[in-house]
């Protein structure tokens, strides 16, 4: 459904092939059928606490999935990469905002990080081995909102584990309440402080990142934080929201999660100066799109449960 939807927005026809990329004879027989120029490796699974409770699970779909994929890209003469990760590598930062020269890898709590980090170990390395790859390290902050159409957006399978899709679903009337997860933060309002970016703003950096490696020859592995370099604490993302749908939240507070950084937030400028690529969009249009999606779409792209059989 979604890759239908971004058909009508784009008028184009969005070749898809499923393939699992830990099944190495699968991802051969895609580079066999297809030629590919360059690559954007998305494809992990991610959610932060299962991923603590599953390790094996989330070291192999994570670390072999990449793998194949890179080791395809070698043989087939793919050299041009693009991968997503994510502040989480940054650990609990010493020092705002982060640069992306901050120390990676320390005070890593959880398994999804770890395998954020071992893949960026392995394209650095590999760079570093073979001069002929261009790869690009993405690290995303906290991606929130929609396209502005509203026809396509983040639709979580169960429960969601990031905020702004957990604010929305209790905004529209789907989930009860938001837990606060702790008010006891060394920050203005007590509650944890992030730096939300757009996903459309999120998405034309990964288009700046291919510019990047198409123009140029030969740059290595370059890294690149992308956020706004704006901290907002989840107290001003649940009254943004509020004024973008006209609806009260009710919220409760509840513990701290096990290990939370209390704030968070990048220097974006490296992208800016290195890729002319920044942020357009700030709080209020990510709450606006968040909110235009989730009220024509309140079951994201599935029916509501009664009309599904
Ligand atoms: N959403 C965030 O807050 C966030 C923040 C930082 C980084 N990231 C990273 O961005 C990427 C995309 O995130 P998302 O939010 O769209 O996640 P998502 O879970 O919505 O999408 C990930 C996709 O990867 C696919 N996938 C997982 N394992 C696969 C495998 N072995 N073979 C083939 N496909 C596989 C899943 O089926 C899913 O469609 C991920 O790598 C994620 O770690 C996300
Ligand atoms: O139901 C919720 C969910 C979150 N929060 C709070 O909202 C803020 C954001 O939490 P998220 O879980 O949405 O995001 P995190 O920054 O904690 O982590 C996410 O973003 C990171 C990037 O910065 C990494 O990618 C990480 O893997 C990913 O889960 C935190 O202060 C958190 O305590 C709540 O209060 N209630």
């Amino acid at each position: 459904e979604s890759l239908k939807r971004v058909s009508e927005l784009t008028g184009k026809d969005i070749p898809f092939a499923k393939c699992d990329l830990k099944n190495e004879q699968e991802v051969e027989k895609l580079f066999k059928t297809q030629k590919f120029d360059s690559i954007i490796h998305l494809a992990a699974l991610k959610a932060v606490a299962k991923s603590v409770e599953t390790p094996l699970e989330y070291y192999s779909n994570n670390l072999i999935g990449s793998l194949n994929l890179l080791n395809m890209c070698k043989k087939y003469g793919v050299k041009k990469f693009i991968f997503s990760s994510s502040a989480t590598v940054y650990g609990l930062p010493k020092e705002l905002p982060i640069r992306e020269d901050s120390p990676t890898g320390q005070g890593l709590t959880n398994t999804y990080g770890q395998t954020k980090f071992m893949v960026e170990k392995i394209l650095m390395d590999l760079a570093k081995a073979e001069k002929d790859w261009d790869i690009v390290i993405l690290r995303y902050f906290n991606p929130v909102g929609a396209h502005p159409s509203g026809r396509i957006g983040e639709d979580p399978l169960g429960l969601p584990n990031n905020l702004m899709p957990f604010v929305a679903q209790v905004c529209i009337g789907r989930l009860p309440v938001l837990k606060i997860y702790g008010d006891k933060f060394d920050t203005p309002d007590g509650t944890g402080i992030r730096d939300y970016i757009h996903i459309m703003d999120l998405a034309r950096g990964h288009v700046s990142a291919l510019d990047q490696i198409k123009k140029n020859k030969q740059i290595g592995c370059e890294i690149y934080n992308l956020g706004t370099g704006k901290g907002y604490s989840v107290l001003e993302m649940v009254a943004a929201l509020e004024k973008a749908s006209g609806r009260k939240i009710p919220i409760e507070i509840s513990a701290q999660r096990p290990v939370d950084v209390a704030r968070m937030y990048c220097d974006p400028s490296l992208a800016y100066e290195k890729l002319g690529w920044r942020c357009e969009y700030g709080l209020s249009e990510m709450c606006r799109d968040l909110w235009n999606w989730q009220i024509n779409n309140p079951y994201g792209y599935n029916k509501p449960p009664a009309e599904q059989v």
